[in-house]
């Protein structure tokens, strides 16, 4: 696993930005580029940087199919907080992405097994996920692994746990029982089948959650965990969420990692 130590949340995203720029430009043209994609405050800054890179001619989404962790069961479309509004106000009404290229869960489907079931198929219809972006509960989940979630798991639905809902609550209105309590999920292996996985931690309240993934070992507690076994996994952080790794695995990956 790669950690990137950077200064801050500014140059965290640039980093990342960056990064994923040039692998949608050195991608062959002949299929699209697939590209997995999170919510949450982590790829806001992200997500600013490449809407200005297509506004200069930088990178087009026009061959990119992009496919979301999750979305909140029962929560309509249109709902502010909804992970379709959120994606539609931060990225894709701002950038070159055709609608059909754009794949989000449906937590108001009829039958919500059969849609974590076909959003799998669509995943495989397009040969996988070539990079998938995810960011970093401070419990450690991914997408919405909670702790103690299969790290074989494939998309289906979750209940949220109650420092999750806590969390989310701060787009709520602060009342923890606004945020719904279930959502659809990509599992733990449909991230770790993309070819590469890039996660942005930032801030003090990832610290513990950063040691986890990478000095701890694997274990479902702290889902991200499974980013050890994965063959291309990369951790892009600030400076504020390492404050619980040992002074030499700080060391050894600021030195290994000069950018
Ligand atoms: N489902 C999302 C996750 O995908 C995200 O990583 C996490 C952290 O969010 P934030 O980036 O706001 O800290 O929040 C939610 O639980």
């Amino acid at each position: 696993m790669r950690l990137i130590i950077t200064a801050d949340y500014e140059q965290m995203s640039r980093y990342v930005s960056d990064y994923i720029i040039d692998k949608i430009n050195s991608h062959n043209s002949t299929s699209p580029f697939v590209l997995g994609l999170p919510t949450g405050s982590s790829p806001i800054g992200v997500y600013k940087n490449l809407v200005k890179a297509v506004d200069k001619g930088l990178v087009s989404f026009k061959n990119v199919v992009t496919f979301n962790m999750d979305e909140y069961v029962g929560l309509p479309e249109d709902h502010p907080e909804s992970y379709h509004s959120f994606m539609a106000r931060n990225l894709f009404d701002h950038i070159d992405c055709p609608a059909e290229n754009i794949h989000i869960l449906n937590g108001n489907a009829a039958d919500l097994d059969n849609e974590c079931h076909r959003y799998e198929e669509t995943i495989a219809s397009y040969g996988g996920i070539d990079l998938f972006l995810g960011g970093i509960g401070s419990d450690g989940h991914i997408a919405f692994n909670e702790p103690f979630s299969s790290l074989s798991s494939r998309t289906r639905m979750k209940t949220l746990t109650a420092d999750t809902r806590i969390a989310n609550s701060r787009f709520f209105g602060g009342d923890p029982d606004l945020v719904p309590e279930c959502a659809l999920t990509v599992g733990v292996q449909t991230v770790m089948d993309a070819r590469e996985v890039v996660i942005l931690c930032n801030g003090h309240s990832k610290s513990r959650a950063l040691q986890a993934a990478v000095e701890g070992p694997v274990t479902q507690e702290w889902t991200i965990s499974a980013l050890q076994m994965h063959r291309n996994g990369m951790i892009v952080c600030d400076e504020a969420a390492t404050i619980d790794l040992k002074v030499g695995t700080y060391r050894y990956f600021k030195q290994l990692e000069r950018f």
